[in-house]
């Protein structure tokens, strides 16, 4: 059972079976304080902020898991408790997706939570993956994600769950599922995003690779819907969401949910068997190995 906490306009939630307003779902402690003043709700639990304008239902939703909001079990965690919340909110109707951080959407899946932990870690780790990526595609407020910065793999996916994409134009970045150049391999839900935004043959060459494109061609594949200056990111996210909130939310939704949900249900039938699948592969000595190689990389390419 979940015991709420409410202390003046904050409140403490820690654990719960059942998703109530405003209370989490998750058998997890979170910490979500909340103020507001005139039409705006702002809530920043450690690693997500949420700022909720209720004049024009927009909430903008960043990351901020310093140094490159990699994305651990706990990051999933309030993650998923933000979007839950404010899909409960009836005053938002869309969603913006940001980085708090320079220069680095998301770094993807915290490879610290596949390495050298245990089989329960692992599976409740994956099961966190699977409900962010439940909880985004199928989401019904509108998305969009504002892509400010490096958006390798789990980032690549959490953008291309989004309705819409939004890059920084800086040829510096990169975006793609690059899963293979790890020595591990995108599930299928992750390959049908893909397929389902860039088409079959572009995802055969993109996942095989694990190729990572830069602005320019990610907007040629149709990875993203459009590039724009860096400082401008935000600003046309906002007016994006502004002229898609014109179109009445039921007909958008039943629209999206019309074209997502066949791909939802393929992990909701086979949940158990995915995780299984994960926990079995990732525990795997030559994955360790590689994951562990790919990390000394990533150290060693500081020195
Ligand atoms: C039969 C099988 C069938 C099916 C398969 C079954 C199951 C599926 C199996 C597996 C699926 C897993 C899916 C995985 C998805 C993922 O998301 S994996 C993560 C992929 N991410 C990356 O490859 C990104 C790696 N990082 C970078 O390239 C760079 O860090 C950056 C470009 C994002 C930023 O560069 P810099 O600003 O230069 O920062 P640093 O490189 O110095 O990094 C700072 C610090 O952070 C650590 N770090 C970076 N990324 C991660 C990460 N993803 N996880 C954990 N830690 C990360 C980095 O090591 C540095 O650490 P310190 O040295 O400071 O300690």
């Amino acid at each position: 059972m979940a015991a709420v906490l409410r202390r003046g306009a904050s409140f403490i939630c820690l654990g719960s079976s059942q998703l109530l307003s405003g209370g989490c779902k998750h058998g997890r402690t979170c910490i979500l304080p909340f103020f507001s003043s005139n039409n705006r709700n702002s809530s920043s639990s450690s690693k997500i902020k949420v700022d909720l304008d209720s004049s024009t239902g927009i909430a903008v939703v960043k990351f901020q898991n310093p140094p490159v909001n990699s994305m651990s079990l706990d990051f999933l965690t309030e993650f998923v408790i933000s979007l839950e919340k404010l899909e409960l909110d009836k005053s938002c109707r869309g969603v913006i997706l940001t980085s708090a951080q320079p220069k680095i959407f998301s770094a993807g899946l915290d490879i610290l939570e596949m390495y050298g932990k245990s089989p329960e870690h692992y599976a409740e780790f994956w099961k966190s993956v699977q409900d962010i990526w439940l909880k985004m595609y199928g989401y019904r407020k509108m998305t969009i994600a504002a892509i400010n910065g490096f958006s390798p793999a789990g980032g690549c996916l959490v953008a291309l769950s989004c309705d819409y994409r939004i890059m920084a134009d800086n040829p510096r970045y990169r975006i793609g599922l690059n899963e293979t150049q790890l020595g591990i391999v995108a599930p299928f839900w992750f390959k049908d995003t893909m397929v389902n935004t860039v088409g079959h043959r572009t995802a055969e060459l993109s996942l095989q690779f694990g190729l990572m494109y830069s602005p320019s061609d990610a907007l040629k594949i149709g990875l993203v819907d459009q590039l724009v200056p860096e400082e401008n990111v935000l600003g046309t996210a906002t007016e994006t969401m502004t002229k898609w909130l014109a179109i009445p939310d039921h007909a958008r939704e039943i629209s999206k949910s019309m074209l997502r949900k066949p791909t939802v249900d393929r992990l909701l039938a086979s949940r158990d068997a995915d995780t299984k699948n994960f926990v079995n592969f990732v525990s795997r000595d030559s994955i360790q190995k590689s994951l562990g190689l790919y990390l000394t990389m990533l150290k060693e390419r500081k020195e």
